[in-house]
């Protein structure tokens, strides 16, 4: 029996739709507009896509956008000074700067820069402090995207084993925190870990942001277990380009009971979130209620 297949892109257009559907109620009750400010230093092509599909969503999900594109060489006060101005204007309610920066720049000083309420990536490091400790906060676009099609799945992750495999600032921590904030037993494993199929083969949850094209394998996986692949890797397949995760997905959807593919599972869900904490933000920022969209995260402990 092969694995269910976990759907991000008609998940994501779901979560979309939610968002559009309250910005609009909410611009037809107060007369006010959600904004989102996304800021790109340099031309690196993959975050050109990105941004490009961040303005164009918050656009069609009733937001404002206001791109700035900054040229490869802009020097760290330039920046911070555009991230100045954006947290003073009241017509941007969530800024983000694509990530990565060019070397140069130092990202946590950037990212630090940003006024915790308009963080709408969730990695400002009073985000950050606040999800960990289980309090309400603003949550990385990725994993909350993750953490809401592993509830779909699992109504409950206590007595649960997860995996996470990575420990990124951007996916692998928040991950595990969001993850143990649900009462899930979580393991950690990353590049230096000798052990990660024996771990792999204890988890209910592997949830894999590696960038390593096929790193998880069949015999890891727990027969059943929920496996979603966060990694995007642009390879060369039989002499032609192809996107693939950090799972060998033909040999594990024989084994798992539920698999996000690449392209079309995580991916898609990382915008959508972005827009939903835009709302977010927006609502918390003018004294309107912050309804829930498909997952609530608030955690009482
Ligand atoms: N400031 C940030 N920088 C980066 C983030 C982030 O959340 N905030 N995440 C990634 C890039 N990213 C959004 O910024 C992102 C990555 C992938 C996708 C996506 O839809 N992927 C598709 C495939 C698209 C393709 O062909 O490349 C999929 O997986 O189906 C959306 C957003 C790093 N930087
Ligand atoms: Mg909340």
């Amino acid at each position: 029996m092969g694995a269910q297949l976990i759907d991000g892109k008609s998940y994501a257009a779901a979560v979309r739709a939610g968002v559009a559907q309250r910005s609009a109620a909410l611009h037809a009750r107060t007369g006010l507009t959600p904004g989102l400010a996304v800021v790109l230093v340099g031309q690196d092509p993959a975050s050109e896509v990105y941004v490009r599909a961040k303005g164009k969503q918050a656009v069609e999900a009733g937001m404002r956008s206001f791109e700035h594109r900054l040229p490869a060489d802009t020097q760290a006060d330039d920046l911070l000074g555009l991230i100045h101005r954006l947290n003073d204007d009241p017509q941007v309610h969530g800024i983000l700067v694509q990530l990565p920066l060019p070397a140069h720049l130092d990202a946590r000083a950037v990212i630090n820069a940003i006024s915790p309420a308009k963080d709408v990536d969730g990695f400002h490091i009073s985000n950050v402090g606040m999800v960990g400790t289980g309090q309400d906060a603003i949550v990385p676009c990725t994993p909350l995207g993750c953490m809401m099609m592993l509830r779909h799945h699992h109504a409950d992750f206590r007595g649960l084993t997860a995996l996470v495999i990575g420990h990124s600032n951007i996916v692998g921590k928040p991950m595990a925190r969001l993850l143990l904030n649900a009462d899930c037993t979580v393991m950690v494993a990353h590049k230096s870990s000798t052990n990660i199929p024996e771990l792999a083969r204890m988890a209910d949850i592997v949830v894999v942001a590696a960038g390593v094209p096929g790193l998880v394998r069949a015999e890891w996986i727990k027969p059943g277990a929920t496996v979603i692949d966060v990694g995007i890797n642009r390879i060369q397949r039989d002499g032609k380009p192809a996107l693939v995760g950090d799972v060998d997905f033909e040999n594990v959807r024989h084994v798992a009971g539920a698999i996000t593919p690449v392209p079309g599972g995580v991916g898609p869900m990382t915008i959508a979130c972005l827009l939903a904490n835009t709302l977010s933000a927006f609502c918390h920022q003018n004294g309107l209620e912050d309804q829930p969209l498909l997952l609530d995260e608030q955690d009482p402990t």
